[in-house]
């Protein structure tokens, strides 16, 4: 296998190992299937899918290097200790500001015209 190959191997398996073990991973894949879903069925043009795949790709990668942050923490400090906690919770706390502007990208993008649909505005 190539070099290039071989990087991409392994940093599948890390998405592959993240979102085996981290229920939120789950939970943000779901939530991007679901909003290609709804895209699809209410044609977006061209800049919205620009902006929402960004927006969805953001959340996962934090996602990812959340997981990472916790994993590498949990190595270097098993025992408790408070700027594990600080790591930890600044990592999640990035995780949760992507969340948000997510959510209202979606909300702004996808919510007119899913209101038209439903009510056959
Ligand atoms: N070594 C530690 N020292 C101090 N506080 C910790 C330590 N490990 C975890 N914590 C605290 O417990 C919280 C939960 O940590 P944990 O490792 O279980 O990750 P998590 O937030 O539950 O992630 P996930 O559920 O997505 O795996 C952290 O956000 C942190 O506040």
């Amino acid at each position: 296998m190539g070099k290039f190959l071989r990087s991409v191997a392994v940093a599948l398996s890390g998405i592959r190992f993240a979102i085996r073990t981290q229920r939120h991973m789950q939970i943000h894949c779901v939530a991007a299937i679901l909003v290609i879903g709804l895209g699809l069925m209410l044609s977006l043009s061209f800049v919205e899918w620009a902006i929402l795949v960004f927006a969805v790709a953001l959340v996962i990668s934090l996602e990812l290097v959340n997981t990472a942050i916790e994993q590498a923490v949990d190595l270097a400090s098993p025992e408790r200790h408070p700027i594990a906690k600080a790591a930890k919770d600044t990592a999640a706390g990035a995780v949760l500001a992507a969340t948000f502007g997510a959510i209202a990208i979606g909300v702004i993008i996808i919510g007119p015209p899913l209101w038209r649909l439903l009510f056959a505005l």
